[in-house]
């Protein structure tokens, strides 16, 4: 077996790099005073062009493309909802299936396994790992693909460059710090007791640029032909259904950037649920970078996968999350790691591939505004670490606004 991307994780203990803490957010949220800029004025023109670009895609039989027009839409317009979401909903209808027809679906846990231990006996992947099953499959994209995501992602992430990100945390020393209160524009629960909180918008400007935080950016069903092609690929190779996918997400860490321990899946989303993360793929787009491995500390395994290979990895033994699937990625010492990541879920369950339908107005979110969240999933970190999203991790279903 060819285990030459494989080092034992004991080997070299990784260097800690300085990291973010409460009182650096607290100085920079004091020492600040620079006003916000005003809001950007409702931009009349803007939403008309979409609304136009929305119906000729729609008559012209486009879903995909008017289901983006209408999403955007509704980015700039949220109060707008109830008169676009009919339009849009039948737009994302024939992108996402939904229904007795597509509803014949096969085990999927066990076309997963039978499909990847059929390429482990091509000869095209390679077992790391039993128990969790984790397998690295080979040349999964072509250096063409890999540079084509690559400038997807560029291409997509411009448009998130009009404003700061809201900044979120959920650990006790920062949405405790004593300095910070007065700071938050949502708190659910108790600060310092578990909560977690987003700052304000003039905060958030203040920390926004010095909170050292991966990014996260998702890519939905039919915005990107490539994409849709390498979903049908992995029902073919890896066996995991489209039906059944997360969003896309395209992962960039910077030097310095990391990503916390953490398990993909939890004992709060049992594995019948539609939302729970069965299994993972990671596909890897560069790799002219030190540090940054994909460490999965408690099977000694530290993974620096080559471009254009794909790590899979199955998240559940015996119908509940198991720990042993934790994992994180690494520091980066040098250089830039960008991976393209998607989570499938036990049931099928298309729209969960879906742009979400609209930020809510409460969630105070700016039309095209970020989110950068700390310390998202409580129990399993270690120590903090951000990502910036570019899909809104405030709703008002979890937030709720003091005096609101
Ligand atoms: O980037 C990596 O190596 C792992 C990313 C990850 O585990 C995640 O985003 O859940
Ligand atoms: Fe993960």
């Amino acid at each position: 077996e060819d285990t030459s991307c494989a080092e034992p994780a004991h080997a070299a203990e990784t260097p800690r790099l300085p990291e973010l803490s409460p009182d650096t957010v607290a100085r920079a949220v004091v020492g600040s005073h620079a006003p916000l800029p005003p809001p950007l004025p409702a931009d009349d023109q803007q939403a008309a062009a979409l609304l136009q670009a929305a119906t000729s895609a729609s008559a012209a039989g486009d879903a995909n493309a008017a289901a983006a027009a209408y999403m955007d839409l509704m980015e700039l317009r949220p109060l707008e909802l109830e008169q676009l979401y009919p339009p849009l909903l039948e737009a994302l209808q024939q992108i996402y299936p939904m229904g007795a027809a597509s509803r014949t679906l096969h085990n999927h846990t066990e076309s997963f396994f039978a499909q990847m231990e059929e390429r482990v006996r091509a000869g095209q992947a390679e077992r790391v790992s039993r128990q969790p099953a984790v397998y690295l499959l080979r040349d999964f994209l072509s250096m063409e693909e890999v540079a084509a995501l690559r400038s997807v992602r560029t291409r997509l992430r411009a448009r998130w460059t009009q404003t700061h990100a809201l900044v979120c945390f959920q650990h006790d020393s920062y949405t405790g710090h004593a300095q910070l209160s007065g700071k938050w524009s949502h708190m659910l629960g108790v600060p310092g007791a578990g909560a977690r909180g987003c700052l304000t918008q003039e905060a958030s400007r203040a920390v926004s640029s010095i909170v050292p935080a991966s990014e996260s950016l998702s890519v939905y069903r039919g915005e990107t032909s490539l994409l849709d092609e390498i979903e049908l690929r992995v029902e073919r190779l890896v066996g995991l259904h489209a039906l059944h996918a997360h969003r896309w997400q395209l992962l960039r860490y910077r030097t310095g950037e990391h990503y916390a321990e953490h398990a993909d899946c939890t004992d709060r989303v049992p594995l019948h649920a539609s939302e729970n993360r069965m299994a993972t793929l990671l596909a890897y787009l560069t790799d002219d970078f030190e540090g940054g491995e994909t460490e999965f500390p408690r099977l000694g395994l530290k993974l620096k996968p080559p471009i254009g290979s794909a790590l899979v990895f199955y998240n559940y033994k015996e119908g509940s999350c198991s720990p042993d699937t934790i994992h994180r990625s690494n520091p980066i010492l040098r250089g830039h790691k960008e991976v393209l990541q998607r989570w499938y879920a036990y049931p099928e369950q298309p729209f969960l591939a879906a742009r979400p339908i609209s930020r809510h107005p409460k969630d105070g979110l700016l039309p095209f505004q970020p989110t950068i969240v700390c310390d998202w999933t409580a129990s399993l970190w270690t120590n903090v670490s951000c990502r910036w999203y570019n899909q809104g991790a405030v709703t008002s279903e979890v937030m709720t606004s003091p005096g609101a």
